[in-house]
């Protein structure tokens, strides 16, 4: 059983953010977090340092009409992530979601040119679930994540996103091209294990290919 987090998003973001920068998965200011608690959506904000985040830099916005509830003092805007973090409240029922960009899921773009990333055969397969509310999947099933092609705005991915989570309805990570990741869980101790686990299973996938080795094996 999993325990309870007391933390409230507002300090725990800044938490997690400090530590997804330290893994080099949000420098540069990229990527985002965003955690839904009942008909809140905590967001973090557009263009600031991911690592130098306070509570008082978080935004609180809607889950039904996406209105701002909350804004941080500084002339800022929520994440431009944030059309897209809905999508995983809204279609995928999560609780919360996590984009990064890791060079492990960038790299893993580039040497699977398809449509989906696969790897089998893999403990840390185990940490991934089937669908957001599924069982966890066996080390011996496939895993597999849709790619998707990137674009000039974070907004103009929304139909290249919708259009993978119907195609996988199983996936909770969707890959983005030349950019990162998308991955969303339950709660936000689900969405942060998985995201571990995806990473882990790409850098695993690069360094087999380099070897020589074969992911699916
Ligand atoms: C280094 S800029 C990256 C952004 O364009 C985007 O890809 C991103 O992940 C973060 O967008 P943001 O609006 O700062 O939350
Ligand atoms: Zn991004």
């Amino acid at each position: 059983m999993e325990k309870k987090s007391s933390l409230p998003p507002p300090v725990l973001i800044p938490e997690l953010g400090h530590l997804f920068y330290t893994l080099g998965w949000m420098t540069g200011t990229g990527g985002g977090i965003s955690i839904r608690e009942g008909d809140t959506i905590f967001v973090t904000p557009s263009g600031i340092q991911k690592e130098r985040l306070t509570p008082s830099d978080l935004f609180l916005l809607d889950f039904h009409t996406r209105s701002i509830l909350k804004a941080p003092t500084l002339p800022v805007q929520p994440s431009a992530c944030t059309p897209l973090f809905y999508h995983c409240f809204q279609l995928r029922d999560a609780g919360a979601c996590i984009h990064t960009h890791s060079q492990n899921a960038l790299l893993v773009t580039l040497i699977y040119p398809g449509p989906t990333f696969t790897i089998t055969n893999q403990e840390m397969i185990k940490g991934i679930r089937r669908g957001t509310h599924g069982p966890g999947l066996a080390n011996t099933d496939t895993l597999v994540v849709p790619i998707i092609e990137n674009a000039p705005t974070e907004e103009d991915l929304s139909d290249g996103l919708t259009q993978a989570m119907s195609e996988y309805p199983d996936t909770c990570a969707i890959l983005v091209r030349n950019h990162g990741v998308f991955v969303w869980g339950a709660t936000w101790e689900k969405a942060k294990t998985m995201t571990e686990c995806y990473d882990y299973l790409f850098e695993v996938a690069i360094k087999m290919k380099q070897l020589g080795m074969d992911p699916h094996c």
